[in-house]
């Protein structure tokens, strides 16, 4: 499907990724709008890390044309590759942040790696992506162990923002946070959006987060793109996965039809 009418943030063509024998992809293709939510669901191991992985860079595909707001990837030199890594901001599944560096330290250190600006300014600016994110002020000089994991996504989120980032990769965000949890940082991160203008890519199990937060889903299965559109548009598709999913006790749940 080509998405004439609006502005890409990510253009993903014939993408093909296989480990040895096991093909994860195979020529998927995915649009993302500029300004979106996308959500990316499908059953475990259809590869959806796999895809944000692709598309960041982390895992170099067998096959794959990739834009990114109209830059082609694959044929970028290290600046310009420079340039565009300044353009999104990546949140993995588990946070990620390191473990001996403050808060505060963890914001700084995609800053340290690519701007050039006094430390002062770099602290001046990490503790206001600790409030942007909502957390107290005495949070940034904590150790990640130190936070409860509501707060360590926060501060994940808040380093992933580090740059300004107009296109953001989350992995799972809210996967290990209890319900009231998850729900306020899907709160967070819409609002973020909202506020900012940002675009996500967002993996997911979370059927509250895609009801609550995302424009549109894509739930991929047997390598492609299987189904793309509103949630109402997705959950007409009759596909046994997608049925079950959206329409089992925890899909009626999420979407207030139990
Ligand atoms: N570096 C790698 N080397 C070999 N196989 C890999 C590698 N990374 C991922 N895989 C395999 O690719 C498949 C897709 O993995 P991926 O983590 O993307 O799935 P997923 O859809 O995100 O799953 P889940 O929902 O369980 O997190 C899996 O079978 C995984 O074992």
């Amino acid at each position: 499907m080509m998405e004439d009418d609006h502005k890409l943030a990510i253009r993903v063509r014939n993408l093909t990724n296989q480990f040895g024998t096991k093909v994860v992809h195979k020529d998927l293709d995915l649009d993302v709008r500029d300004g979106e939510i996308m959500g990316v669901i499908g059953p475990s191991g259809t590869g959806k890390s796999v895809l944000l992985r692709s598309i960041v860079g982390l895992i170099q595909p067998k096959k794959a044309d990739i834009e990114v707001y109209g830059q082609d990837l694959t044929s970028l030199d290290r600046e310009e590759r420079r340039v565009i890594e300044q353009k999104w901001g990546v949140m993995f599944q588990d946070g990620a942040l390191f473990s001996t560096l403050s808060v505060q330290e963890n914001i700084m250190a995609p800053m340290r790696e690519h701007l050039d600006m006094p430390i002062a300014l770099m602290q001046e600016l990490a503790c206001m992506k600790v409030q942007m994110v909502g957390l107290e002020g005495d949070a940034a000089p904590k150790r990640p162990s130190d936070l409860s994991g509501g707060m360590r996504k926060r501060a994940a989120l808040a380093r992933a923002m580090a740059l300004d980032p107009k296109l953001l990769f989350l992995d799972e965000p809210t996967a290990g946070l209890d319900p009231i949890g998850a729900g306020n940082f899907d709160l967070l991160l819409r609002s973020l959006c909202d506020a900012l203008g940002l675009t996500v890519f967002l993996v997911t199990h979370d059927l509250d987060s895609l009801h609550a937060v995302c424009d549109r889903i894509a739930v991929l299965n047997d390598g492609k793109v299987l189904a793309v559109g509103t949630m109402d548009e997705v959950r007409a598709n009759p596909h046994p996965w997608i049925q079950e999913y959206f329409s089992g006790p925890r899909g009626r749940a999420a979407l207030g039809n139990s």
